[in-house]
């Protein structure tokens, strides 16, 4: 502060003999100096003339608290740390509050150098930078604390003479907003789970469970972008499921979901299936040409359901189709625009079978922009129960009969490892329920694979008062089933275990209204 912040203007025309140069510093004056004046001093401009005068009390007082001690006594009464160190480094001044948050005993640091006291310190980088550091936010780890630093270079002519540190304990302030961030994602969690909740039961899905409910409230924000989805989860999870869930929840739920069972398409005719073809571009084709997966698709979603078992080729061909929004129609000359989003689903390691060059890397990434895991049955045994009775309930229905569900039975199911996952269980209840000749079925009624088959004659039991071809039928069924749940449910090796090609193999699932075709 200046004299001339404090000075009383003078009007008249007076040279006095000496005076207080108005530019001087009040913290350069000392006391003893201001007691040749009476109890007003003139200040005078540079040439000498009078230009104001300053009350001596007041002028004294001033330079009496620009002394240390008086500073020392104002600083000790602020909250916020502060501590000061020469241009050396040396720490010459600390404030009470500072040993108190920082939890340091004064005499431990005084007169000793920043740079050994607390090697690291931001203040050393204000040193030697002159720039200086405010920071919202700064963790003491050995404490447990959160401060807030604001750290200034002192300067004098230009040249640094020290910095100066001034902290606030912020510790309860963060921790009091981290639980106020907690508690909202604890509750945009209970929202999204009743989010969740309630497009299950819209949906007719079934499933409470903690880890279902997270699937499901991740498909429910994906849903509402335009990103491809990855769905990964083990054969029979629900995969499809969620897939239909992202559809229904997207803006293109009035335009077609057009779902493609890489695994069930032979290799030659992929192409024709995904992109169509024009009237007699081949021998075979039909005259008036075929719309491929692509074009049904457009304006909707194409499900592309275990895109692991796309042939390598073909995956080049899909990725072209990304990246330019155009397909090429077999046996035309002009590309036709299309507009699908893509969803995505698989049981394989995509990754592994990335680093093995067995899918391309290109389109792993294109396609993996946002990625779904949906949990085992193992991984949500909450949910057997649910799903038991609720398919149950269905097939007791579908097969006019009303099969209870002992309690033998329940309590397997929840101690079975269920590999075959929802499709499994779904298969088995439907199983029992077939065959079940009582109120009631026991483990004796789950399909053979699950359990040891208690020995019986051979065809004891067999007839039970229908047609053959009946008879046969309900068999067939059940063998299917079994093998489905035997392979879980890997449509190939049930395909080649039961020596059936693939057309019988697809024809027959359709025939029984077996749940597992992609369509
Ligand atoms: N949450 C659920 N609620 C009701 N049914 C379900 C649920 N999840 C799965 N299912 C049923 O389980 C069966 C298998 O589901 P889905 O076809 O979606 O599995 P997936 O993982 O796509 O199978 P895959 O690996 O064979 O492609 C279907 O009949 C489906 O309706």
């Amino acid at each position: 502060m200046k004299i001339y912040d404090i000075m009383k203007p003078w009007e008249g025309e007076w040279i006095p003999e000496r005076g207080i140069d108005l530019n001087s510093d009040i913290q350069t004056l000392r006391a003893v100096d201001l007691d040749i004046y009476g109890a007003r001093a003139d200040v005078t401009d540079q040439e000498g003339r009078k230009v104001g005068e300053v009350d001596i009390d007041i002028l004294k007082y001033l330079v009496d608290i620009s002394t240390s001690q008086v500073l020392d006594s104002i600083l000790d009464k602020f909250q916020e740390g502060v501590i000061a160190i020469d241009a050396r480094g040396r720490i010459f001044y600390l404030n009470h509050a500072y040993s108190k948050i920082l939890d340091i005993p004064i005499r431990k640091i005084i007169g000793k150098n920043i740079r050994q006291a607390e090697p690291g310190a931001e203040i050393i980088n204000v040193l030697e930078t002159g720039i200086p550091i405010t920071k919202q936010k700064q963790y003491i780890k050995t404490l447990d604390k959160y401060v807030s630093p604001k750290i200034y270079p002192m300067k004098e002519n230009g040249q640094i003479i020290g910095a100066v540190s001034i902290f606030k304990d912020t510790t309860k302030e963060v921790k009091l907003k981290e639980e106020v961030v907690k508690a909202n994602e604890i509750a945009m969690n209970f929202k999204r789970q009743i989010e969740a909740q309630q497009e299950l039961s819209k949906l007719e899905i079934v499933g409470k469970s903690t880890e279902y409910l997270k699937t499901v409230s991740q498909a429910l924000i994906v849903a509402k972008t335009e990103a491809s989805v990855l769905i990964k989860g083990e054969n029979g999870s629900g995969k499809e499921v969620i897939a239909k869930m992202i559809h229904m929840n997207s803006g293109r739920k009035d335009h077609p979901m057009i779902t493609v069972n890489c695994a069930a398409i032979p290799e030659n005719l992929i192409e024709s299936e995904f992109f169509g073809y024009e009237g007699g571009a081949f021998t075979g084709a039909k005259a008036k040409g075929q719309m491929g997966k692509f074009e049904l698709a457009n304006g909707g979603t194409l499900f592309l359901d275990e895109i692991g078992d796309m042939p390598f080729s073909m995956q080049a061909k899909l990725l072209r189709v990304l990246q330019t929004g155009e397909i090429e129609k077999i046996g035309r000359q002009k590309n036709v625009p299309v507009n699908v989003r893509l969803i995505a689903a698989t049981n394989q390691p995509l990754e592994d079978m990335v680093a093995e060059k067995k899918f391309r890397q290109d389109l792993y990434f294109r396609l993996n922009i946002v990625e779904i895991n949906v949990p085992s049955l193992r991984q949500r045994r909450e949910d057997i129960g649910l799903f038991a009775n609720y398919y149950l309930q269905k097939y007791n229905q579908q097969y006019q009969k009303s099969v209870a569900l002992s309690p033998e039975v329940l309590s397997f199911f929840y101690s079975y490892s269920w590999p075959g996952n929802v499709r499994e269980l779904q298969n088995c209840v439907e199983y029992a329920v077939i065959m079940c000749t009582e109120d009631s079925f026991g483990l004796e009624y789950l399909p053979p694979h699950m359990l040891q088959p208690a020995p019986s004659k051979e065809g004891e039991g067999a007839y039970r008062g229908e047609s053959l071809k009946k008879a046969v039928s309900t068999f067939e069924k059940a063998v299917i089933l079994d093998a489905m749940g035997k392979f879980k449910g890997n449509r190939n090796e049930v395909m080649q275990a039961l020596g059936l090609s693939r057309r019988t193999f697809y024809r027959k699932l359709k025939e029984y209204e077996i749940n597992c075709d992609k369509k």
